[in-house]
């Protein structure tokens, strides 16, 4: 199917099987022409799929056929559309912030049912989240609990520009600190919380051989690796800042390498974190742990 041919719905899938066939299976290749459809046409995605025959808007051919060939570079889509969708909610992305992943939903998810667990007398609850990169884990917490007071923090301008953006578009208030959790220097150092959550940059050098080059060419590297191959750098910084941070009973969770899991249990338990739980992503892998403090 060539793409100056491209008159309905069905013709644009066939035409981005055939052009992306080699860097994606069909399922992803499916998902991808969808998310393009979706906000290149504005026609719901529900719609697609009902009515494959029906015709893409006369002016959508030339946009389709621009994205596809900067989809045939590896480039992802959520960059090449400048946004995607993060627990209901849709966020700007763009090189200097990791694009959220579905397993990192799970992670607010839980994060979500346990806060309402948690008694916190006469305050607000207080969240942090540590290395929030778009704003897609505090964003959706401050979304889910409005009452909460929520903080930010990254090492990096880039993501926390698009961070603040994006608290804007989903018209949220969270405060945003630009500091770097292995060398804490702000005023968060002398604040308490009762939720603190965390995606560091886990990823090490075996990881990044086997990872598919649309992530190691395209996303930031300070978001995706960890400093001198050290895979749990971020977790021991994490978890000795949240060892004194965290109100009494406050709970850290934390997404974690699946290669990791007991070594991070390991430094949780020498911290001295009690009822530490290990889960697995629905993808069946060590993914996520919480703990009590
Ligand atoms: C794996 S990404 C997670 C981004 C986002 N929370 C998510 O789940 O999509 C890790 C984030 O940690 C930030 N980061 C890297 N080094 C850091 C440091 N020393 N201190 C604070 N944040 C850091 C990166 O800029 C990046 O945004």
């Amino acid at each position: 199917m060539l793409l100056c041919c491209m008159k309905t719905i069905k013709d644009v899938f066939l035409a981005y099987q055939q052009g992306l066939g080699s860097l994606y299976d069909a399922r992803e290749t499916g998902a991808i022409t969808l998310m393009v459809l979706e906000e290149l046409t504005g026609v719901s995605r529900a719609k697609i799929k009902a009515f494959p025959e029906d015709d893409i808007p006369a002016n959508a051919g030339e946009k389709l056929s621009a994205v596809l060939n900067e989809l045939k570079t590896g480039k992802p889509v959520q960059y090449i559309l400048g946004t995607t969708e993060f627990y209901g909610l849709n966020f700007l992305v763009n090189p200097a912030t990791l694009i959220p992943r579905p397993e990192t939903e799970e992670l607010v998810e839980w994060a979500l049912e346990e806060s309402k667990k948690l008694e916190v007398k006469s305050k607000k609850l207080a969240v942090l989240d540590i290395g929030t990169g778009s704003g897609c884990i505090a964003i959706s917490l401050k979304k889910n609990l409005p009452d909460a007071v929520v903080s930010a923090l990254d090492i990096s301008p880039g993501a926390l520009k698009t961070a603040k953006q994006n608290a804007v578009v989903n018209e949220v208030d969270v405060s945003f600190i630009e500091d770097s959790i292995l060398d804490i220097k702000s005023e968060i150092e002398h604040s308490k919380f009762d939720i603190i959550i965390s995606n560091p940059p886990y990823v090490t050098l075996e990881d990044k051989l086997r990872m598919h080059t649309n992530v190691t060419d395209f996303e930031p590297h300070s978001a995706l690796f960890v400093p001198e191959h050290n895979p749990l750098v971020f977790y021991k910084a994490i978890a000795g800042f949240a060892a004194d941070h965290l109100e009494k009973n406050g709970l850290l969770f934390l997404e974690i390498n699946e290669n990791f899991g007991k070594e991070t249990v390991e430094l949780l338990n020498h911290k001295r974190f009690t009822n530490i739980e290990l889960r697995k992503d629905m993808s069946g892998r060590d993914r996520m742990i919480k703990a009590n403090r």
